[in-house]
């Protein structure tokens, strides 16, 4: 059975992958937001949805990064995603995930979407907002942005955590995000155990074995060449 992680061992493995594999955070994240769309495509073929339409949110950390390039493979995959992104960085592994965007006619949204606006829009919505390095509570200025998400009754994605969720115990007490499907990435964190949704996966096939044996992740296999596997 693959282990699920705590906060410090996710954060721990992420600078390992830096610091000691000599990864560019670019690489895995591409990687990484590829697997997300992968897996999209495997629960959601287009030809299931009532339309193409996929509204990413992005936060604004490396969790938001997955989104960026996991809403780049949607469309060239054959969706229609727009993006919501509306704490922006000035670094430029962000600034160029943007271009590259915009590059490729996706549209960023401006204004807070409404739980009605979203249930009208969009066939599904992917919570790239937080992964494994936020802690709650959630400040006020992304509080109205999950409430839209979670009273707008669209099927959810969410991309490594469910946010607002904490790392190791799950969901906060008020509720909180239900994803349809959760991608975890690398290893699940343990507030996977919680998640209730149809479909778990793991993306992010980029683990060395010697990271693999040091942290006991036991791992399942990928596969073939498939990026991401069901758990
Ligand atoms: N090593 C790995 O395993 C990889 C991780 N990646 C992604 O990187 C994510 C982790 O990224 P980061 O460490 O940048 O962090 P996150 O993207 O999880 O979040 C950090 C951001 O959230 C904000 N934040 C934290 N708590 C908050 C709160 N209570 N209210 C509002 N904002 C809050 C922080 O200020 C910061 O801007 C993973 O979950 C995964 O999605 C991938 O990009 C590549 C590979
Ligand atoms: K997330």
């Amino acid at each position: 059975m693959v282990r699920f992680l705590g906060q410090d061992e996710a954060i721990n493995i992420d600078q390992e992958l830096f610091n000691h594999y000599r990864f560019s955070v670019d690489q895995l994240m591409e990687l990484a937001g590829l697997s997300c769309a992968v897996a999209i495509t495997k629960c959601y073929p287009i030809s299931d949805l009532k339309n193409n339409n996929i509204l990413v949110f992005c936060g604004p950390g490396n969790n938001g990064g997955d989104g960026l390039v996991c809403a780049r493979h949607l469309k060239l995959f054959g969706y229609c995603p727009s993006i919501y992104y509306p704490k922006r960085t000035e670094k430029p592994l962000y600034q160029n995930l943007t271009t590259q965007c915009q590059a490729m006619e996706i549209p960023f949204l401006e204004d807070t979407p409404s739980a009605e606006m979203l249930s009208r829009n969009y066939s599904l919505l992917v919570d790239a907002l937080f992964g494994f390095s936020y802690r709650p509570p959630m400040r006020p200025e992304f509080v109205s942005v999950v409430d839209a998400i979670q009273k707008s009754g669209v099927l959810l994605c969410s991309v490594d955590i469910p946010s607002g969720w904490d790392v190791e115990h799950g969901a906060p007490e008020s509720g909180g995000l239900e994803p349809d499907l959760l991608i975890s990435l690398t290893a699940p964190k343990r507030c996977a155990e919680k998640f209730r949704g149809r479909f778990h996966y793991l993306g992010g096939r980029f683990v060395p074995p010697g990271l693999e044996k040091k942290y006991g992740l036991n791992l399942p296999t990928y596969p073939g060449t498939e990026v991401c596997v069901k758990l």
